[in-house]
Protein backbone atom coordinates (compact mmCIF):
# COMPACT_ATOMS: atom_id res chain seq x y z
CA UNK A 1 0.00 0.00 0.00
CA UNK A 2 1.23 3.29 -0.43
CA UNK A 3 0.96 6.20 1.84
CA UNK A 4 2.29 9.41 0.78
CA UNK A 5 2.05 12.81 0.42
CA UNK A 6 0.39 11.76 -3.28
CA UNK A 7 -2.50 10.17 -0.73
CA UNK A 8 -3.31 13.18 1.21
CA UNK A 9 -2.59 15.44 -1.57
CA UNK A 10 -5.60 12.98 -3.76
CA UNK A 11 -7.92 13.26 -0.34
CA UNK A 12 -7.95 16.96 -0.22
CA UNK A 13 -8.67 17.32 -3.89
CA UNK A 14 -11.70 15.01 -3.12
CA UNK A 15 -12.68 16.94 0.05
CA UNK A 16 -12.79 19.72 -1.95
CA UNK A 17 -14.88 18.36 -4.67
CA UNK A 18 -17.36 17.16 -2.38
CA UNK A 19 -17.19 20.48 -0.45
CA UNK A 20 -18.55 22.32 -3.36
CA UNK A 21 -21.06 19.28 -4.41
CA UNK A 22 -24.63 21.04 -3.90
CA UNK A 23 -25.44 17.14 -3.20
CA UNK A 24 -23.45 16.82 0.13
CA UNK A 25 -25.08 18.68 2.95
CA UNK A 26 -23.19 20.18 5.78
CA UNK A 27 -24.22 17.37 7.96
CA UNK A 28 -22.41 15.04 5.37
CA UNK A 29 -19.19 17.01 4.88
CA UNK A 30 -18.98 16.78 8.35
CA UNK A 31 -18.77 12.63 8.42
CA UNK A 32 -15.95 13.38 5.16
CA UNK A 33 -13.76 15.29 8.00
CA UNK A 34 -13.46 12.67 10.47
CA UNK A 35 -12.39 10.43 7.42
CA UNK A 36 -8.24 9.98 6.73
CA UNK A 37 -6.68 8.92 4.37
CA UNK A 38 -4.03 5.76 5.18
CA UNK A 39 -3.00 4.65 1.52
CA UNK A 40 -3.98 3.61 -2.16
CA UNK A 41 -3.72 -0.26 -2.68
CA UNK A 42 -4.85 -1.85 -6.27
CA UNK A 43 -6.85 1.68 -7.34
CA UNK A 44 -8.34 2.11 -3.55
CA UNK A 45 -8.42 4.59 -1.79
CA UNK A 46 -8.50 3.41 2.01
CA UNK A 47 -10.20 5.91 4.71
CA UNK A 48 -10.04 5.02 8.54
CA UNK A 49 -12.89 6.09 10.48
CA UNK A 50 -13.51 6.47 14.28
CA UNK A 51 -16.67 4.67 14.27
CA UNK A 52 -19.37 2.14 12.01
CA UNK A 53 -22.08 5.01 12.44
CA UNK A 54 -19.57 6.92 10.30
CA UNK A 55 -18.44 4.06 8.13
CA UNK A 56 -22.41 3.41 7.30
CA UNK A 57 -22.85 7.27 6.37
CA UNK A 58 -19.75 7.48 4.46
CA UNK A 59 -20.47 4.37 2.43
CA UNK A 60 -24.33 4.85 1.59
CA UNK A 61 -24.92 8.69 1.70
CA UNK A 62 -21.79 9.58 0.38
CA UNK A 63 -20.89 6.72 -2.26
CA UNK A 64 -22.66 8.70 -4.85
CA UNK A 65 -20.80 11.92 -4.62
CA UNK A 66 -17.54 10.69 -4.17
CA UNK A 67 -17.39 8.23 -6.99
CA UNK A 68 -18.14 11.14 -8.86
CA UNK A 69 -15.48 13.01 -7.18
CA UNK A 70 -12.89 10.33 -7.65
CA UNK A 71 -14.09 9.93 -11.12
CA UNK A 72 -12.64 12.93 -12.04
CA UNK A 73 -9.58 13.01 -10.20
CA UNK A 74 -6.32 13.15 -12.28
CA UNK A 75 -5.24 9.46 -13.75
CA UNK A 76 -1.67 9.99 -12.24
CA UNK A 77 -3.23 9.36 -8.39
CA UNK A 78 -4.40 5.72 -9.96
CA UNK A 79 -7.39 6.43 -7.59
CA UNK A 80 -10.47 4.43 -9.07
CA UNK A 81 -12.73 3.82 -5.84
CA UNK A 82 -12.80 3.83 -2.09
CA UNK A 83 -13.37 1.90 1.09
CA UNK A 84 -13.75 2.41 4.43
CA UNK A 85 -12.24 0.99 7.70
CA UNK A 86 -13.79 1.65 11.39
CA UNK A 87 -10.47 2.19 13.65
CA UNK A 88 -11.57 3.13 16.78
CA UNK A 89 -8.17 4.60 18.22
CA UNK A 90 -8.91 7.71 15.88
CA UNK A 91 -12.05 8.65 17.43
CA UNK A 92 -12.14 12.11 18.58
CA UNK A 93 -12.29 12.63 22.25
CA UNK A 94 -14.89 15.07 22.52
CA UNK A 95 -17.43 13.43 20.56
CA UNK A 96 -19.85 10.42 21.42
CA UNK A 97 -20.31 7.64 18.70
CA UNK A 98 -23.71 8.37 17.38
CA UNK A 99 -23.46 12.10 17.61
CA UNK A 100 -23.19 13.59 14.61
CA UNK A 101 -20.92 16.02 13.05
CA UNK A 102 -21.92 19.58 13.33
CA UNK A 103 -24.93 18.80 16.04
CA UNK A 104 -27.13 18.13 12.97
CA UNK A 105 -29.00 14.68 12.19
CA UNK A 106 -30.84 14.69 8.92
CA UNK A 107 -34.40 13.21 9.38
CA UNK A 108 -33.97 9.87 7.94
CA UNK A 109 -30.57 8.79 8.65
CA UNK A 110 -31.31 5.69 9.75
CA UNK A 111 -29.34 2.94 9.07
CA UNK A 112 -31.00 -0.24 7.79
CA UNK A 113 -29.08 -2.68 9.39
CA UNK A 114 -28.24 -5.82 7.51
CA UNK A 115 -30.21 -8.44 9.71
CA UNK A 116 -27.79 -11.12 11.62
CA UNK A 117 -28.19 -14.47 11.05
CA UNK A 118 -30.39 -15.07 14.86
CA UNK A 119 -32.97 -13.61 13.06
CA UNK A 120 -33.28 -14.19 9.94
CA UNK A 121 -36.36 -14.53 8.36
CA UNK A 122 -37.80 -16.68 5.80
CA UNK A 123 -35.67 -16.17 2.48
CA UNK A 124 -37.90 -14.30 -0.47
CA UNK A 125 -38.09 -17.23 -3.33
CA UNK A 126 -36.59 -16.21 -6.96
CA UNK A 127 -40.17 -16.28 -8.30
CA UNK A 128 -42.01 -13.97 -5.71
CA UNK A 129 -39.39 -11.83 -6.77
CA UNK A 130 -38.52 -12.44 -10.51
CA UNK A 131 -34.98 -11.63 -10.03
CA UNK A 132 -33.00 -12.78 -12.85
CA UNK A 133 -30.04 -14.44 -11.62
CA UNK A 134 -27.98 -14.70 -14.39
CA UNK A 135 -27.90 -10.73 -13.52
CA UNK A 136 -25.78 -9.44 -10.95
CA UNK A 137 -22.95 -6.44 -9.93
CA UNK A 138 -20.39 -9.35 -9.74
CA UNK A 139 -20.61 -9.78 -13.59
CA UNK A 140 -21.40 -6.04 -14.32
CA UNK A 141 -18.47 -4.48 -15.97
CA UNK A 142 -17.79 -0.84 -14.94
CA UNK A 143 -16.76 1.53 -18.03
CA UNK A 144 -16.68 5.31 -18.33
CA UNK A 145 -20.41 4.69 -19.59
CA UNK A 146 -22.03 3.18 -16.69
CA UNK A 147 -19.39 4.25 -13.59
CA UNK A 148 -22.60 6.54 -12.12
CA UNK A 149 -24.85 4.39 -12.68
CA UNK A 150 -23.13 1.83 -11.13
CA UNK A 151 -22.74 3.25 -8.33
CA UNK A 152 -25.96 4.79 -7.53
CA UNK A 153 -27.37 1.18 -7.80
CA UNK A 154 -24.94 -0.19 -5.56
CA UNK A 155 -25.69 2.91 -3.10
CA UNK A 156 -29.37 2.18 -3.21
CA UNK A 157 -29.15 -1.82 -3.16
CA UNK A 158 -26.65 -1.10 0.13
CA UNK A 159 -29.67 1.41 2.00
CA UNK A 160 -32.86 0.96 0.18
CA UNK A 161 -35.32 4.43 0.92
CA UNK A 162 -31.92 5.82 2.35
CA UNK A 163 -29.93 7.25 -0.47
CA UNK A 164 -31.90 8.37 -3.89
CA UNK A 165 -35.35 7.42 -3.95
CA UNK A 166 -36.60 6.99 -6.52
CA UNK A 167 -33.72 6.03 -8.70
CA UNK A 168 -34.45 6.24 -12.12
CA UNK A 169 -31.46 4.92 -14.54
CA UNK A 170 -32.23 5.82 -18.73
CA UNK A 171 -30.38 5.18 -21.81
CA UNK A 172 -30.98 3.40 -25.10
CA UNK A 173 -31.58 -0.28 -25.64
CA UNK A 174 -29.19 -3.31 -25.03
CA UNK A 175 -26.95 -1.20 -22.31
CA UNK A 176 -27.42 -2.58 -19.00
CA UNK A 177 -30.61 -1.63 -17.47
CA UNK A 178 -32.00 -4.62 -16.38
CA UNK A 179 -28.80 -5.90 -15.57
CA UNK A 180 -28.71 -3.45 -13.37
CA UNK A 181 -31.94 -3.28 -12.08
CA UNK A 182 -31.80 -7.61 -11.33
CA UNK A 183 -28.10 -6.96 -9.95
CA UNK A 184 -29.69 -3.93 -6.98
CA UNK A 185 -31.96 -6.71 -6.20
CA UNK A 186 -29.95 -9.67 -5.49
CA UNK A 187 -27.47 -7.76 -3.88
CA UNK A 188 -30.10 -6.03 -1.41
CA UNK A 189 -31.24 -9.51 -0.71
CA UNK A 190 -27.98 -10.94 0.03
CA UNK A 191 -27.48 -8.03 2.73
CA UNK A 192 -30.81 -7.95 4.24
CA UNK A 193 -32.37 -10.84 4.90
CA UNK A 194 -36.05 -11.18 4.20
CA UNK A 195 -36.38 -8.21 2.07
CA UNK A 196 -38.98 -8.36 -0.11
CA UNK A 197 -37.86 -7.47 -3.70
CA UNK A 198 -40.07 -7.24 -6.38
CA UNK A 199 -38.63 -7.04 -10.51
CA UNK A 200 -41.29 -6.49 -12.53
CA UNK A 201 -41.64 -5.09 -16.04
CA UNK A 202 -44.07 -2.30 -17.07
CA UNK A 203 -46.05 -4.43 -19.26
CA UNK A 204 -46.28 -7.33 -16.47
CA UNK A 205 -47.24 -4.19 -14.39
CA UNK A 206 -49.79 -3.17 -16.93
CA UNK A 207 -51.02 -6.71 -17.51
CA UNK A 208 -51.55 -7.63 -13.49
CA UNK A 209 -53.36 -4.18 -13.53
CA UNK A 210 -56.13 -5.00 -16.73
CA UNK A 211 -56.11 -9.16 -15.03
CA UNK A 212 -57.34 -7.20 -11.36
CA UNK A 213 -59.99 -5.44 -13.25
CA UNK A 214 -61.20 -8.27 -15.11
CA UNK A 215 -61.18 -10.82 -12.55
CA UNK A 216 -62.10 -7.88 -9.59
CA UNK A 217 -58.71 -8.79 -7.56
CA UNK A 218 -58.13 -5.40 -6.80
CA UNK A 219 -56.96 -5.54 -3.31
CA UNK A 220 -54.74 -8.84 -4.49
CA UNK A 221 -52.91 -5.89 -6.79
CA UNK A 222 -52.35 -3.82 -4.15
CA UNK A 223 -51.01 -6.30 -1.74
CA UNK A 224 -48.84 -7.90 -4.55
CA UNK A 225 -47.24 -3.86 -5.35
CA UNK A 226 -47.46 -2.48 -2.08
CA UNK A 227 -46.35 -5.23 0.41
CA UNK A 228 -42.58 -4.85 -0.76
CA UNK A 229 -39.12 -3.10 0.33
CA UNK A 230 -37.90 -2.88 -3.07
CA UNK A 231 -39.95 -2.10 -6.55
CA UNK A 232 -37.80 -2.20 -9.07
CA UNK A 233 -40.13 -1.12 -12.51
CA UNK A 234 -38.27 -1.52 -15.96
CA UNK A 235 -39.21 0.19 -19.03
CA UNK A 236 -41.84 2.64 -17.86
CA UNK A 237 -42.26 4.13 -21.08
CA UNK A 238 -44.62 1.91 -21.79
CA UNK A 239 -46.93 3.40 -19.96
CA UNK A 240 -47.20 5.72 -22.04
CA UNK A 241 -50.39 7.07 -22.82
CA UNK A 242 -51.85 3.95 -20.72
CA UNK A 243 -54.04 6.53 -18.31
CA UNK A 244 -55.57 4.06 -15.86
CA UNK A 245 -52.40 2.03 -15.22
CA UNK A 246 -50.59 4.97 -14.60
CA UNK A 247 -53.30 5.70 -11.93
CA UNK A 248 -52.37 2.41 -10.35
CA UNK A 249 -49.06 3.13 -10.61
CA UNK A 250 -49.10 6.42 -9.20
CA UNK A 251 -50.83 5.48 -6.08
CA UNK A 252 -48.09 2.64 -5.82
CA UNK A 253 -45.35 5.04 -6.03
CA UNK A 254 -46.56 6.76 -3.46
CA UNK A 255 -47.47 4.50 -1.00
CA UNK A 256 -44.04 2.64 -1.70
CA UNK A 257 -42.38 6.20 -0.98
CA UNK A 258 -44.33 7.51 1.50
CA UNK A 259 -43.43 4.11 3.55
CA UNK A 260 -39.81 4.62 2.67
CA UNK A 261 -39.94 1.67 0.13
CA UNK A 262 -37.39 1.75 -2.07
CA UNK A 263 -38.06 2.28 -6.30
CA UNK A 264 -35.88 1.74 -9.02
CA UNK A 265 -37.09 2.61 -12.23
CA UNK A 266 -35.71 2.33 -15.93
CA UNK A 267 -36.84 4.09 -19.11
CA UNK A 268 -35.20 4.94 -22.37
CA UNK A 269 -35.60 8.50 -21.90
CA UNK A 270 -35.25 11.02 -18.91
CA UNK A 271 -38.36 11.92 -17.28
CA UNK A 272 -38.70 15.36 -18.80
CA UNK A 273 -38.61 13.59 -22.48
CA UNK A 274 -41.25 11.11 -21.17
CA UNK A 275 -44.15 11.74 -23.32
CA UNK A 276 -47.49 10.48 -22.16
CA UNK A 277 -47.25 11.12 -19.12
CA UNK A 278 -48.68 13.29 -16.59
CA UNK A 279 -46.89 16.23 -15.21
CA UNK A 280 -47.49 14.92 -11.65
CA UNK A 281 -46.14 11.38 -12.38
CA UNK A 282 -42.87 12.89 -14.60
CA UNK A 283 -41.98 15.28 -11.21
CA UNK A 284 -41.92 12.21 -8.66
CA UNK A 285 -39.59 10.88 -10.93
CA UNK A 286 -37.49 13.09 -10.20
CA UNK A 287 -37.32 13.46 -6.76
CA UNK A 288 -34.48 11.00 -6.06
CA UNK A 289 -31.54 10.23 -8.49
CA UNK A 290 -31.45 10.31 -12.29
CA UNK A 291 -28.33 9.03 -13.85
CA UNK A 292 -27.94 7.24 -17.08
CA UNK A 293 -26.62 4.84 -19.21
CA UNK A 294 -24.30 5.35 -22.09
CA UNK A 295 -22.99 3.32 -25.24
CA UNK A 296 -19.58 1.66 -23.71
CA UNK A 297 -15.93 3.02 -25.20
CA UNK A 298 -14.03 -0.38 -26.76
CA UNK A 299 -12.29 -0.26 -23.65
CA UNK A 300 -15.64 -1.49 -21.52
CA UNK A 301 -17.39 -3.48 -24.93
CA UNK A 302 -13.51 -5.87 -24.98
CA UNK A 303 -13.96 -5.97 -20.89
CA UNK A 304 -17.50 -7.17 -21.33
CA UNK A 305 -16.60 -9.72 -23.78
CA UNK A 306 -13.96 -10.96 -21.73
CA UNK A 307 -16.19 -11.27 -18.63
CA UNK A 308 -18.64 -13.24 -20.99
CA UNK A 309 -15.92 -15.61 -22.23
CA UNK A 310 -15.31 -15.91 -19.02
CA UNK A 311 -18.77 -16.69 -17.54
CA UNK A 312 -19.83 -19.24 -20.53
CA UNK A 313 -15.91 -20.82 -20.33
CA UNK A 314 -15.21 -19.44 -23.75
CA UNK A 315 -12.10 -20.08 -25.31
CA UNK A 316 -11.21 -16.93 -27.39
CA UNK A 317 -7.81 -15.22 -27.64
CA UNK A 318 -7.91 -11.24 -26.30
CA UNK A 319 -6.89 -10.53 -29.71
CA UNK A 320 -9.68 -11.81 -31.10
CA UNK A 321 -12.37 -10.57 -28.45
CA UNK A 322 -10.95 -7.07 -29.36
CA UNK A 323 -10.99 -7.66 -32.53
CA UNK A 324 -15.05 -8.38 -32.04
CA UNK A 325 -15.34 -5.31 -30.03
CA UNK A 326 -14.22 -3.12 -32.62
CA UNK A 327 -16.61 -4.64 -35.37
CA UNK A 328 -19.52 -4.91 -33.54
CA UNK A 329 -22.44 -3.10 -32.37
CA UNK A 330 -22.33 -0.64 -29.32
CA UNK A 331 -25.38 -2.25 -28.43
CA UNK A 332 -24.27 -5.06 -25.89
CA UNK A 333 -27.13 -7.29 -26.31
CA UNK A 334 -25.50 -7.52 -30.03
CA UNK A 335 -22.13 -7.36 -29.01
CA UNK A 336 -22.88 -10.81 -26.79
CA UNK A 337 -24.97 -11.71 -30.01
CA UNK A 338 -21.99 -12.17 -31.93
CA UNK A 339 -19.49 -13.42 -30.08
CA UNK A 340 -22.22 -16.20 -29.49
CA UNK A 341 -21.93 -16.76 -33.23
CA UNK A 342 -18.64 -16.73 -33.32
CA UNK A 343 -18.31 -19.40 -30.69
CA UNK A 344 -21.05 -21.82 -32.04
CA UNK A 345 -20.07 -21.62 -35.47
CA UNK A 346 -16.44 -22.35 -34.47
CA UNK A 347 -18.36 -25.48 -32.45
CA UNK A 348 -20.00 -26.83 -35.41
CA UNK A 349 -16.73 -26.83 -37.36
CA UNK A 350 -14.41 -28.14 -34.76
CA UNK A 351 -12.31 -25.34 -35.23
CA UNK A 352 -10.20 -23.20 -32.51
CA UNK A 353 -11.88 -19.19 -32.95
CA UNK A 354 -9.01 -17.79 -35.11
CA UNK A 355 -9.29 -14.76 -36.93
CA UNK A 356 -10.07 -15.77 -40.36
CA UNK A 357 -12.85 -17.70 -38.75
CA UNK A 358 -14.00 -14.56 -36.81
CA UNK A 359 -14.03 -12.61 -40.53
CA UNK A 360 -15.96 -15.10 -41.88
CA UNK A 361 -18.96 -14.95 -39.46
CA UNK A 362 -18.76 -11.17 -38.87
CA UNK A 363 -18.73 -10.89 -42.82
CA UNK A 364 -22.51 -12.32 -42.53
CA UNK A 365 -23.32 -10.40 -39.96
CA UNK A 366 -23.30 -6.48 -41.64
CA UNK A 367 -23.95 -3.67 -39.49
CA UNK A 368 -26.65 -1.38 -40.31
CA UNK A 369 -26.77 2.50 -39.68
CA UNK A 370 -27.94 3.38 -36.37
CA UNK A 371 -30.89 5.03 -38.33
CA UNK A 372 -31.89 1.55 -40.09
CA UNK A 373 -34.03 0.15 -37.16
CA UNK A 374 -35.41 -3.63 -38.00
CA UNK A 375 -38.88 -3.95 -37.11
CA UNK A 376 -40.35 -7.32 -35.14
CA UNK A 377 -42.70 -7.58 -38.12
CA UNK A 378 -39.93 -7.78 -40.81
CA UNK A 379 -38.35 -10.30 -38.74
CA UNK A 380 -41.79 -12.45 -38.40
CA UNK A 381 -42.71 -11.88 -42.23
CA UNK A 382 -39.13 -13.16 -42.81
CA UNK A 383 -38.85 -16.02 -40.60
CA UNK A 384 -42.67 -17.29 -41.99
CA UNK A 385 -41.44 -16.88 -45.93
CA UNK A 386 -38.38 -18.80 -44.90
CA UNK A 387 -39.91 -21.72 -43.42
CA UNK A 388 -42.87 -22.03 -45.98
CA UNK A 389 -45.54 -21.18 -42.71
CA UNK A 390 -47.60 -18.26 -42.61
CA UNK A 391 -47.40 -15.57 -40.11
CA UNK A 392 -50.32 -16.88 -38.01
CA UNK A 393 -48.67 -20.14 -37.58
CA UNK A 394 -45.57 -18.44 -35.90
CA UNK A 395 -48.25 -16.61 -33.53
CA UNK A 396 -50.29 -19.56 -33.20
CA UNK A 397 -50.31 -22.39 -30.13
CA UNK A 398 -49.66 -25.59 -32.46
CA UNK A 399 -46.03 -27.44 -30.94
CA UNK A 400 -45.18 -29.16 -33.47
CA UNK A 401 -41.31 -29.46 -33.63
CA UNK A 402 -40.23 -27.33 -36.96
CA UNK A 403 -43.39 -24.80 -36.26
CA UNK A 404 -41.45 -24.42 -32.67
CA UNK A 405 -38.05 -24.17 -33.85
CA UNK A 406 -39.03 -21.41 -36.36
CA UNK A 407 -41.17 -19.46 -33.53
CA UNK A 408 -37.88 -19.61 -31.19
CA UNK A 409 -35.90 -18.65 -33.75
CA UNK A 410 -37.90 -15.72 -34.59
CA UNK A 411 -37.94 -14.80 -30.79
CA UNK A 412 -34.90 -15.03 -30.73
CA UNK A 413 -34.16 -12.91 -33.78
CA UNK A 414 -36.64 -10.53 -32.22
CA UNK A 415 -34.92 -9.85 -28.82
CA UNK A 416 -31.22 -10.02 -30.68
CA UNK A 417 -32.07 -7.61 -33.51
CA UNK A 418 -34.82 -4.88 -31.92
CA UNK A 419 -35.33 -2.78 -28.88
CA UNK A 420 -38.36 -4.82 -27.62
CA UNK A 421 -38.24 -6.25 -24.20
CA UNK A 422 -39.12 -9.88 -23.41
CA UNK A 423 -42.43 -9.40 -22.46
CA UNK A 424 -43.42 -7.07 -25.90
CA UNK A 425 -42.01 -9.93 -27.53
CA UNK A 426 -44.18 -12.40 -25.77
CA UNK A 427 -47.11 -10.47 -26.57
CA UNK A 428 -46.95 -10.28 -30.25
CA UNK A 429 -46.19 -13.85 -30.43
CA UNK A 430 -49.72 -14.38 -29.22
CA UNK A 431 -49.46 -13.53 -25.96
CA UNK A 432 -47.01 -15.85 -24.35
CA UNK A 433 -45.18 -14.89 -21.12
CA UNK A 434 -41.77 -13.74 -21.02
CA UNK A 435 -40.40 -16.52 -19.92
CA UNK A 436 -41.14 -18.34 -22.87
CA UNK A 437 -39.63 -16.29 -25.00
CA UNK A 438 -35.98 -15.84 -22.36
CA UNK A 439 -36.47 -19.82 -22.86
CA UNK A 440 -36.61 -19.44 -26.71
CA UNK A 441 -33.54 -16.90 -26.25
CA UNK A 442 -31.59 -19.59 -24.19
CA UNK A 443 -32.68 -22.50 -26.26
CA UNK A 444 -31.62 -21.16 -30.01
CA UNK A 445 -27.97 -19.57 -28.57
CA UNK A 446 -27.31 -23.80 -27.33
CA UNK A 447 -28.80 -25.31 -30.85
CA UNK A 448 -26.69 -22.77 -32.70
CA UNK A 449 -23.55 -24.60 -31.16
CA UNK A 450 -25.01 -28.40 -31.33
CA UNK A 451 -26.44 -28.35 -34.96
CA UNK A 452 -25.36 -26.74 -38.08
CA UNK A 453 -28.32 -26.46 -39.58
CA UNK A 454 -29.98 -24.07 -36.73
CA UNK A 455 -26.71 -22.16 -37.34
CA UNK A 456 -27.52 -21.89 -40.76
CA UNK A 457 -30.93 -20.63 -40.47
CA UNK A 458 -30.37 -18.46 -38.44
CA UNK A 459 -27.79 -16.42 -40.01
CA UNK A 460 -29.41 -16.47 -43.19
CA UNK A 461 -32.03 -14.95 -42.04
CA UNK A 462 -30.79 -12.42 -40.14
CA UNK A 463 -28.62 -11.76 -43.29
CA UNK A 464 -31.75 -11.31 -45.55
CA UNK A 465 -33.43 -9.16 -42.79
CA UNK A 466 -30.28 -6.95 -42.95
CA UNK A 467 -30.33 -6.93 -46.50
CA UNK A 468 -33.88 -5.91 -46.79
CA UNK A 469 -33.17 -3.37 -44.05
CA UNK A 470 -30.10 -2.04 -45.64
CA UNK A 471 -31.81 -1.02 -49.08
CA UNK A 472 -35.12 0.03 -47.77
N1 LIG B 1 -21.79 -3.35 -18.12
C1 LIG B 1 -22.18 -4.57 -18.46
N2 LIG B 1 -21.47 -5.65 -18.07
C2 LIG B 1 -21.84 -6.89 -18.46
N3 LIG B 1 -22.90 -7.17 -19.22
C3 LIG B 1 -23.64 -6.14 -19.64
C4 LIG B 1 -23.33 -4.78 -19.28
N4 LIG B 1 -24.24 -3.97 -19.82
C5 LIG B 1 -25.09 -4.76 -20.50
N5 LIG B 1 -24.75 -6.06 -20.38
C6 LIG B 1 -25.41 -7.21 -20.98
O1 LIG B 1 -26.02 -6.78 -22.19
C7 LIG B 1 -27.28 -7.41 -22.36
C8 LIG B 1 -28.35 -6.33 -22.54
O2 LIG B 1 -28.47 -5.62 -21.31
P1 LIG B 1 -29.88 -5.21 -20.67
O3 LIG B 1 -30.94 -6.20 -21.04
O4 LIG B 1 -29.67 -4.93 -19.21
O5 LIG B 1 -30.14 -3.86 -21.45
P2 LIG B 1 -31.29 -2.77 -21.27
O6 LIG B 1 -30.59 -1.45 -21.22
O7 LIG B 1 -32.19 -3.11 -20.15
O8 LIG B 1 -32.07 -2.90 -22.64
P3 LIG B 1 -33.65 -2.69 -22.96
O9 LIG B 1 -33.91 -1.22 -22.80
O10 LIG B 1 -33.76 -3.15 -24.38
O11 LIG B 1 -34.43 -3.53 -22.00
C9 LIG B 1 -27.50 -8.28 -21.15
O12 LIG B 1 -27.13 -9.60 -21.45
C10 LIG B 1 -26.55 -7.70 -20.10
O13 LIG B 1 -26.11 -8.67 -19.19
Amino acid sequence: MSGSDGVVWAWSTIVDKLVSDERVTSAMRGFVTLAEPRGVMAGTIYLEVPNEFTRSMIEHRLRLPLMKAISELDAEHGITTFAVVVNPEIEPESESNDSLPGDERPESVAIVEPVTTTEREPQQSIEDSRLNPKYSFDNFVIGGSNRFAHAAAVAVAEAPAKAYNPLFVYGESGLGKTHLLHAIGHYAQSLYSGIRVRYVSSEEFTNDFINSIANNQGNQFHARYRNIDVLLIDDIQFLQGKAETQEAFFHTFNTLHDHNKQLVITSDLPPKHLTGFEDRMRSRFEWGLITDVQTPDLETRIAILRKKAQNDQLQVSHEILEYIASKASSNIRELEGTLIRVTAFASLNRQVVDMPLVQTVLKDLITLDEDNVISPIDIINHTADYFKLSVDDLYGSSRSQTLATARQIAMYLCRELTNLSLPKIGQLFGGRDHTTVMYANKKISELMKERRSIYNQVTELTSRIKQTNRYN
